[in-house]
């Protein structure tokens, strides 16, 4: 098996790297769970048919295009995605602020998840809490397992995925048994309408916090075409299986709403698997959101925080996201996340594979089984930071396209064209040196 924290600060040695396998496994965790389950819930019920399997489609493509190159840079440098950012433009502090950026969206998703369990709790004691006090409940009483390193929860993380793909499949069956495909098809819609541009950024915001994960586990792999299997295998699975299934279910039992679905297509045990499989990711968004925080402070200033005092207090901030109704805002939060990330990725790339700033000393340190180390590596890539500011304002303010390409391409093609104008500024001056 692979561990994620393992090689922190150095790269993976070849013969460390594991089987397609061992990756692919990891990798498709992160998206065959209830999140996407959710988000094909939100398709099925606000687009047709088609319109839902073509936003999954384009979606997909994008997801794929970025999750590869990045694997693939994970794969070749042997480092986790936040090393890599470190040589891709962003520099040390650039990729403690990408940490910071991603602990704060994991702190959305402890909300979002803790709302779900709480929906179920509430549902299953038969709204006598009430959600309020339900989300408060189960928020607090996760943070102060978090907090503490209770172990049980591992105990769910190891039944949470197959109880879930079995139920998955449990469900599919018994609720599309009995209806056919071009019937599905004529179902309209019941939820509010969602345009496909609008789908296409939601799809790309459902994955691609694992997008920006995946050097991490790349990092373990062999070879390209490991790399490119992993990436596809996860697409499958994810979009394809999970997201699919949850666009034909809601969209035939006419609700988005997923406690409501595994309530009436599995009773109680649909109802235990969503508890089992929102603790077991909660865990993880507490546990990584904190390291994230108390890392990134560390970095800026110095200052070590406490790790038990950070968690309590992400804790609280995402319990009080739930009780705030954040599972309201979904689609505007999927939304946020599909246009704040593919800039980050987009700008990595570019710098990576086209302009090549730190391939030179990465391919001389590499060869050494080494990093660069302090003298090598830039402090602050502020040309980085602003573009992806800007991709993402060009992304939630644009009105025409899809706003999720919209953002990948503005960063990407501001911070590319800056970057050669300044070199092309500079050449002069290096040659007279010279
Ligand atoms: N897609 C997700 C990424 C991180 N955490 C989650 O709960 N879900």
């Amino acid at each position: 098996m692979i561990k994620i924290e393992d090689y922190p600060l150095s790269r993976v040695p070849q013969d460390k790297r594991v089987s397609f396998l061992s990756v692919a496994i990891v990798h498709m965790g992160m998206l065959t769970a209830l999140d996407q389950f959710m988000l094909g819930a939100v398709l099925g019920n606000s687009m047709s048919l088609t319109d839902a399997f073509t936003a999954i489609l384009i979606g997909s493509v994008i997801f794929g295009v970025v999750t590869y190159g990045l694997g693939l840079a994970g794969m070749r440098e042997g480092i986790s995605g936040s090393l890599l950012a470190r040589w891709c433009g962003f520099g040390r502090l650039g990729s403690v602020m990408i940490g910071v950026v991603v602990a704060v969206s994991l702190l959305g998703w402890f909300g979002i998840q803790n709302a779900i369990f709480a929906k179920s709790l509430d549902f299953a004691l038969g709204h006598k809490l009430g959600f309020g006090w339900a989300a408060a409940l189960s928020g607090s009483f996760l943070t102060i397992l978090v907090a503490f390193g209770f172990k049980a929860l591992r105990i769910a993380a190891r039944i949470a995925v197959p109880m879930f793909i079995l139920l998955v499949a449990y469900i599919s069956f018994h609720v599309l048994s009995g209806h056919n495909l071009p019937e599905i098809m004529q179902l309209a819609p019941h939820g509010e309408p969602l345009s496909i541009s609008a789908g296409i950024t939601i799809v790309v915001g459902g994955a691609i916090v694992a997008s920006l994960m995946t050097p991490d586990l790349t990092r373990y792999s062999k070879n390209k075409k490991h790399v490119l299997g992993v990436t596809i295998a996860t697409i499958v699975a994810g979009e394809f299986i999970i997201n699919g299934l949850a666009i034909l279910i809601a969209k035939t039992l006419g609700t988005a709403d997923v406690v409501t679905i595994m309530a009436q297509a599995a009773g109680g045990a649909g109802l235990l698997v969503v508890v089992f499989s929102t603790l077991r990711v909660n865990d993880l968004n507490l546990y990584s959101s904190s390291l994230g925080i108390v890392n990134a402070v560390e970095g800026l200033t110095g200052k070590k925080l406490k790790y038990i005092s950070t968690t309590l207090v992400i804790g609280v901030l995402g319990t009080t996201l739930s009780v705030l109704g954040i599972l309201d805002r979904f689609v505007d939060f999927l939304t946020v996340l599909g246009v704040v990330f593919p800039p980050i990725i987009g700008i990595m790339l570019v710098d990576y594979f086209i302009l090549r700033s730190h391939r030179h000393i990465l391919d001389k340190t590499r060869a050494a089984g080494k990093l660069p180390d302090d003298s090598q590596t830039p402090v602050i890539g502020w040309a980085a930071i602003i573009a992806s500011i800007v991709g993402s304002v060009v992304g939630l303010v644009t009105e025409w396209g899809i706003p999720t390409i919209n953002s990948l391409l503005a960063a990407s093609l501001i911070y590319w064209l800056f970057k050669v104008a300044v070199n092309r500024n500079q050449k002069p001056v290096e040659t007279e040196a010279a």
